[in-house]
């Protein structure tokens, strides 16, 4: 008779094997079907965000989906490819729109590129949360642009868009009631829970204010020191944002929390009617000194520090040079040195704030480079530090294009901050001319290209 125990040891033996095998290799055989869940994601989630709350409400929407087994996938419209579409049945996108009715920089590129879409999209279900603010004349404009785009890709609008004015909670409610009442989600998302998307409001004492272009022939422009808690943080590149009156005005804050003041550069502005704006008009003269203003911080990751020591050209006009003396603050404290600040304002006797500051730094070779641009720059201007050049801030780039081209194939980055009509748009066409798309498209792609424009 057989003996049957060495078969069953064996057999018990391959089986341990085969589970210990499983154990080992756990994480390739999650990763290898997360991947392919991934390339047969159904659902699609893309937002076009340029101060990040739409990217916000995109992440969050897509750890709801997850958390109930739908394999979605979430990503910036500008990343959205033909392929996708013809294999997602449903498309939620999330956008703001900016500038003059205009898409956000990591949307911009998809009304084109569905253009050139050869394939049907009938099959594709979509909806759209348009994130705007009512204050300006084309409200929601880039949402309602892409809900017209899809429509006439014969794609099937699951519900009418839903315009959201600044960040309105009900609005937001109804959209995940909406996606809730198609299926999309399983279960109600409570209105309790969509506070995250309000920023806490905490009160700084406003300890100083100061014109700092005297003279000058544009509007005042003043620097205003706030005191803030020594445990508060926040990273070069983010905002500040004003409460006043319901509504909020944003400042890119100039400082780093080691200063313990948190510095802003604010342009007075004033309506056509002579009356001051109202969070300028309150900052640069109603405010008392040492009275409390309420403020909270948002964060900005899309113009933050980048992670590694890299050469970094700085580009900005007017006020912009609030978010550029972040970075520069920033850098010196973390001995990055090689900076190189390329700033336009219209007069070189009235219009250089922080100066001194600037000289010290160039002096100390942490700004090595210095470009100013004057518009109303006369023959012989008293100018104070670094190079000068009569016009725009992208007439400094045009004539410094060699040291620019050689800054770039250095691995340098370019960070922008300051008007976007007045100054960026300019600029990003002379970046254009100056190192061709190729070069621009893979900066931004690698995160080397960053822009904080209002
Ligand atoms: C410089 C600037 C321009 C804007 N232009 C518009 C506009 O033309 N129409 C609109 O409805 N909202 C406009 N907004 C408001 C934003 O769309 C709104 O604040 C939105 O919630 C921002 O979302 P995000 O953080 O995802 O970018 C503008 C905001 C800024 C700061």
């Amino acid at each position: 008779m057989l003996n049957a125990s060495p078969f069953i040891q064996a057999g018990l033996l391959l089986v341990g094997y085969f589970v210990f095998t499983l154990f080992c290799y756990r994480k390739v055989i999650v990763t290898k079907f997360q991947n392919h869940k991934q390339r047969h994601a159904k659902t699609l989630i893309a937002y076009a965000s340029e101060s990040g709350s739409g990217e916000q409400l995109a992440r969050e929407l897509h750890v709801k989906l997850k958390s109930q087994g739908d394999p979605a996938i979430c990503i910036s419209l500008n990343q959205v490819t033909e392929q996708q579409l013809k294999q997602a049945d449903t498309l939620l996108i999330i956008a703001s729109t900016y500038g003059e009715g205009e898409a956000p920089d990591n949307g911009r590129h998809f009304l084109g590129k569905l253009d050139t879409f050869k394939s049907t999209l009938a099959h594709l279900n979509y909806a759209v949360l348009a994130l705007g603010d009512k204050a300006y004349g084309q409200y929601c404009q880039f949402g309602l642009m892409l809900n017209q785009a899809l429509q006439c890709k014969h794609c099937t609008p699951l519900f009418k868009p839903i315009l959201v004015d600044k960040l309105d909670e009900n609005s937001i409610h109804e959209w995940y009631s909406n996606l809730l009442s198609k299926g999309l989600l399983e279960e109600a998302v409570p209105r309790s829970t969509l506070s995250s998307t309000q920023l806490p409001i905490q009160h700084f004492k406003l300890t100083g204010r100061q014109q700092v272009n005297l003279n000058s022939p544009g509007a005042p422009l003043f620097e205003i020191n706030l005191a803030v808690p020594s445990d508060l943080t926040w990273q070069a590149g983010d905002i500040a944002r004003l409460h006043i009156e319901n509504t909020v005005r944003e400042y890119s804050i100039a400082s780093v929390p080691q200063e313990q003041s948190l510095k802003l550069l604010v342009r007075e502005q004033k309506h056509p009617t002579g009356e001051l704006g109202l969070g300028s008009g309150w900052l640069c003269h109603h405010a008392d000194l040492d009275s409390t203003q309420a403020f909270s911080i948002r964060a900005n990751p899309k113009f933050n520090p980048l992670d590694e020591h890299k050469k970094l050209i700085l580009i900005g006009n007017g006020s912009g040079l609030a978010g550029l003396r972040g970075h520069l603050k920033h850098r010196e404290l973390k001995q990055h040195h090689e900076n190189w600040l390329l700033y336009g304002e219209r007069c070189a006797e009235h219009d250089l704030p922080w100066h001194l500051e600037l000289t010290e730094w160039f002096n100390a070779k942490h700004l090595t480079e210095i470009d100013l641009a004057f518009s109303r720059q006369t023959a012989d201007s008293n100018i104070r530090v670094g190079r000068c050049h009569s016009g725009y801030v992208q007439d400094a780039l045009l004539a410094q294009q060699a040291k620019l081209k050689d800054w770039v194939n250095n691995g340098a980055a370019i960070f922008i901050c300051g008007s976007l009509q007045g100054m960026a748009k300019d600029v990003e066409s002379m970046l254009l001319d100056i190192l061709g798309q190729p070069v621009l498209s893979r900066l931004e792609r690698q995160g080397l290209y960053r822009k904080d424009v209002y």
